[in-house]
């Protein structure tokens, strides 16, 4: 095969092509130019701050790095694990980001999908007395769960505010949810012996924690962190970014060898859009009814012969349910 020779033209274009790029990437501080140490093993680690393009890297014996990420490898986010580079004492450059799990995402303004956190394994959903409960929105945090292949439980904060007949009313409004498989806990963060079976539960797991204004997020994540001000401190020594880090995703060290990752983005969390199939997937009691109705294309409302209706009329699917799933469909 002959080599085409390429005209003079075409070389001082590409040599214009070239020096531009070395020009946008020098204006961009967030790439590092810096040439990898040839002697530097890669090795493996995980994201537990990203900042824009900075990040924080704890490698597997703890220690925190302070990297960058190397372009065309997709986005970096917190829970990551990936390969990356020591390029000085307590710097590094990311090189590639591993397979992730599981990722949790929320829309950009166009509407794709922006990860904000990757790789966690439950998704902790509080609810309270006060302020009063939406099942609506519990049941959307349920979906996404069900989506993104996490673990959900259910953990009911505040009960503190009840006793006798209250106590009992609330938690059997709420009691098809264990039924159909989630864990349901009740604690109060003014009886800390409370916290036992929810801090057992998360240890060795990825968590996040969702609930609307008011449950007791902040409440929950001081009583699982009593160190969080000393880990803050640590990561943003390792990210040089000072207090900023708090408004980032972090993924924090839980006592029991578990993380939690929080931030104001992974908290106010929400289910995306979702196609009809997809919420059906998301009912995990409806499954065993996928296929059963007359029509393919059933909303289980009016239609003749629906086996969720049927299910719900013999007591084996909660109303609320079945109510909240369309409400979902017609959202
Ligand atoms: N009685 C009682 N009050 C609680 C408990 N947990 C939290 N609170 C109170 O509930 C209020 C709201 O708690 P936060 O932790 O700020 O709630 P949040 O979910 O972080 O709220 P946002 O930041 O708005 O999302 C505070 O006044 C807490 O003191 C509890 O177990 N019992
Ligand atoms: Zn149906």
């Amino acid at each position: 095969m002959t080599k085409r020779r390429l005209s003079e033209r075409q070389i001082e274009r590409i040599r214009t092509i070239q020096e531009r790029r070395r020009q946008r990437l020098e204006s961009r501080p967030d790439i590092v130019l810096t040439e990898l140490d040839a002697e530097a093993e890669p090795e493996e680690g995980r994201v537990v701050v990203r900042h824009g393009a900075n990040l924080a890297v704890e490698d597997n014996g703890g220690h925190l790095f302070h990297c960058l990420s190397r372009q065309n490898i997709g986005h970096p986010v917190c829970g990551d694990r990936v390969v990356w580079q020591r390029i000085a004492d307590e710097q590094g450059v990311v090189t590639a980001i591993l397979p992730r799990t599981t990722v949790l995402s929320r829309p950009d303004f166009n509407g794709y999908a922006k990860p904000l956190a990757a790789n966690l394994t439950r998704l902790v959903v509080l609810i309270a007395p006060e302020p009063e409960p939406s099942g609506y929105l519990v049941d959307q945090y349920l979906v996404a769960a069900e989506t993104i292949g996490v673990e959900a439980v259910l953990v009911g904060n505040k009960m503190d505010l009840l006793d006798g007949a209250a106590r009992t009313a609330f938690q059997n409004r709420f009691a098809h949810y264990p039924t159909i498989g989630y864990r349901t806990l009740w604690i109060s963060l003014r009886e800390p012996d409370t916290l036992a079976t929810l801090i057992a539960g998360l240890a060795g797991e990825v968590s996040v924690l969702v609930g609307q204004s008011g449950v007791g997020k902040s409440s929950l994540v001081k009583a699982l962190l009593p160190d969080r001000d000393i880990q803050i401190g640590l990561l943003s020594k390792a990210t040089g970014l000072g207090r900023h880090t708090t408004s980032a995703a972090t993924c924090y060290r839980l006592t029991g060898e578990g993380l939690l990752i929080d931030s104001p983005g992974v908290r106010s969390f929400r289910l995306g859009t979702i196609d009809r199939a997809g919420l059906q997937q998301g009912f995990r009691e409806f499954r065993p009814y996928t296929g059963q109705c007359r029509f393919a294309d059933c909303r289980h409302d009016q239609e003749p012969d629906c086996a969720i209706r049927q299910a719900v009329a013999e007591g084996l699917i909660a109303p609320e349910r079945l109510a909240n799933f369309q409400h979902l469909l017609g959202a």
